[in-house]
């Protein structure tokens, strides 16, 4: 995410000659478990950290006292090589053992994705550019919309996988296709 519009009282984006982001104010103390902590501890709501994308991250998240993990790979900005949320929730799922609910986003777009987001062990699922698209052509309605087919996919993925419920829905579903999936 580009900070520098918000961080300069002036709203002057670009960088001038010599300086560095590394070097700005807002980016030079990147936050921490320790601050993690902190914010959680501040309100009394659960507080759910997005960005996960590595089991190792699990242990501080649970100690910082996350009420649950997002695996997430997109924050407006996208790091390039950073792997599909899909491919890392089954080891995040693992690590987390039940403990907290483990959400996912990344690349949703249809029914049957819910469903293999489900099979691998999320406890839910989140949309963003599916939203802003509905919302860009047809504004409220538009939102509503592209949930309503969402849903609509979803049951008619159950229907067909034989899932009459969401507990239903299982890994025994998936037919890995490499190893580390399995
Ligand atoms: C225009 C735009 C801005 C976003 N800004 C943020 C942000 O500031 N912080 C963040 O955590 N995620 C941000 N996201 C990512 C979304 O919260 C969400 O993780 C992502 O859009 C989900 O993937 P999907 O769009 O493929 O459904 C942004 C996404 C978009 C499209």
């Amino acid at each position: 995410m580009n900070l520098l519009p918000y961080a300069q009282a002036g709203g002057q984006a670009s960088l001038s000659a010599g300086e560095s982001l590394l070097h700005h104010p807002l980016v030079a103390r990147l936050p921490d478990w320790d601050d993690m902590a902190w914010l959680i501890q501040q309100t009394r709501l659960p507080v759910l950290l997005k960005g996960i994308l590595h089991p190792l991250d699990v242990a501080p998240a649970l100690q910082a006292g996350a009420a649950g993990i997002i695996v997430s790979n997109h924050g407006g900005r996208v790091l390039d090589t950073v792997p599909a949320t899909l491919e890392v929730l089954p080891r995040i799922v693992a690590a987390v053992d039940g403990r907290i609910p483990v959400l996912v986003d990344g690349g949703i777009r249809r029914g049957t994705d819910i469903l293999k987001a489900l099979a691998l062990g999320a406890s839910a699922i989140m949309v963003g550019r599916p939203i802003l698209h509905g919302l860009a052509v047809a504004g409220a309605a538009g939102v509503a919309h592209v949930l309503n087919l969402l849903r609509s996919e979803l049951e008619a993925a159950m229907v067909l996988t034989g899932c009459r419920t969401l507990a239903d829905i299982h890994t025994s579903l998936l037919m890995p296709c490499r190893e580390d999936t399995a």
